[in-house]
């Protein structure tokens, strides 16, 4: 950048005692003109400086605009990994890109490791997210279309009709509902062990009705997100009712929704007004649209009754372990995409694996590949199946035995 040169001096008028009229004439008639001649010089400055500073306002309001712009555009989320002396070095969600970036020294100073910000599409962080928009990002996992179809899900045949009925009928033809007149069930339930294609059952439905898949784990509600719980119901029917048509599951609702218990622990008070929320929810859905709701758990034994209420949880739909047949289908479905010995007879290895569910029958069939990968061979067969089998079986011993010692 250029200097300006500095203003010229003050004239000054040195007058000696000894000068003659003439003589000092002369030197006033001098300074008079010096004075006419800084006189105009700084006239001249003023009106370059003048034109510096309409220069410089009009730089000003293109930044206050660009300024504005940028603050009205869409930001991209990303999390901070890395605070360093260079910059930030953060990841940009959806893509995982990497990226090193400047921030300035005052929100440098606010930055920690873990930390959602926005950023602008020069990766420039504008600004730290509050924890409100992570925690409600962090419970609930929203998906516009998930992609399990109904054929996918095998040996529950009779339980994914019940949930078409209960959940799909109602968004597809809710006019079928009216005519007859019968009220639509408020909830599903769906309850049974582990890994037995709930969570699947929920998100088929979604997808096959074009709906937006929302979850929300209760577990997660009451051991991550403490004190946040109710706040975070409501923000789950909220955006299931911005993004409708929409499938809301509430995966171990048994965490939220536990029978009452005699300890009073502040815990306890904060699980309470979750479930308290989740109720209100569902009695002021009255009118609910195009939304419908399915909560899933493994111990429907400790739930409350209070969410199996009319208006509330009223379908209740067991999802069992499946049965030989099951498994064969469950076995089939997940080597679709294998490539297996012809002569693999399912139906007599459905037969050994008595116990086994959905999960881990899908387990069983990965490890058995894994089998043939290691031998170098192209096919999975019988034995894959079998030493899959032994190894699945003897880890579970294994864990059994660890949980024993641990509990006692
Ligand atoms: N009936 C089934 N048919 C085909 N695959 C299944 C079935 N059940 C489970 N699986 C397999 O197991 C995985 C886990 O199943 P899913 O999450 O639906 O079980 P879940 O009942 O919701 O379990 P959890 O109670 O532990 O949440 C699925 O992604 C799928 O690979």
């Amino acid at each position: 950048m250029s200097h300006s040169p500095s203003l010229p001096d003050r004239p000054r008028l040195d007058l000696d005692p000894d000068m003659s009229d003439a003589e000092r004439l002369d030197a006033m008639r001098k300074h008079y003109a010096r004075i006419v001649q800084v006189n105009d010089e700084l006239d001249e400055r003023l009106r370059e400086a003048d034109d510096r500073r309409d220069g410089l306002q009009e730089e000003v309001d293109h930044l206050k605009r660009r300024n504005e712009i940028l603050k009205t555009s869409s930001l991209y989320i990303a999390s901070v990994e890395e605070v360093t002396d260079d910059g930030v070095v953060i990841k940009q969600h959806g893509n995982n890109q990497e990226v090193l970036t400047e921030v300035s020294p005052q929100l440098q100073d606010d930055l920690e490791p873990g930390d959602r910000v926005a950023i602008n599409d020069s990766f420039a962080v504008q600004r730290l997210l509050d924890d409100e928009t992570d925690a409600r990002a962090q419970a609930m996992e929203v998906d516009e279309s998930p992609e399990v179809r109904y054929e996918d899900i095998g040996g529950i045949d009779e339980q994914v009709r019940e949930v078409r009925e209960a959940v799909e009928d109602p968004l597809v033809n809710p006019g079928q509902f009216e005519t007859v007149g019968v009220e639509p069930p408020s909830g599903v339930l769906l309850h049974g062990p582990p890994g037995t294609g709930k969570t699947m059952l929920a998100k088929a439905v979604a997808n096959e009705t074009d709906a937006t898949f929302i979850k929300m784990a209760g577990s997660e509600l009451v051991r991550k997100f403490i004190g946040e719980g109710s706040r975070l119901v409501r923000d789950l029917f909220e955006l299931a009712s911005e993004r409708e048509p929409a499938v809301i599951f509430i995966d171990e609702i048994d965490a939220v929704a536990a029978k009452r218990t005699d300890s009073k622990t502040s815990g306890d008070a904060e699980v309470q007004r979750t479930m308290m929320q989740l109720l209100s929810e569902m009695d002021g859905f009255e009118d609910r649209g195009e939304i419908r709701i399915i909560a899933a758990t493994n111990r429907f034994d400790m739930l409350d009754e209070a969410i199996l209420r009319p208006g509330r949880f009223d379908r209740l739909i067991e999802v069992p372990k499946p049965g030989v047949e099951g498994r064969t289908q469950i076995l089939r479905i997940h080597t679709q995409d294998m490539n297996v010995a012809d002569d693999l007879d399912f139906e007599e290895l459905a037969e050994e694996l008595d116990d086994y569910s959905g999960a881990d029958l899908a387990s069983l069939t990965t490890e058995a590949g894994m089998y043939a990968i290691r031998d170098e061979r192209t096919e999975v067969t019988q034995e894959d199946f079998e030493q899959a089998r032994e190894k699945m079986e003897a880890a579970e011993e294994s864990s059994d035995r660890s949980a024993r010692s641990y509990q006692y």
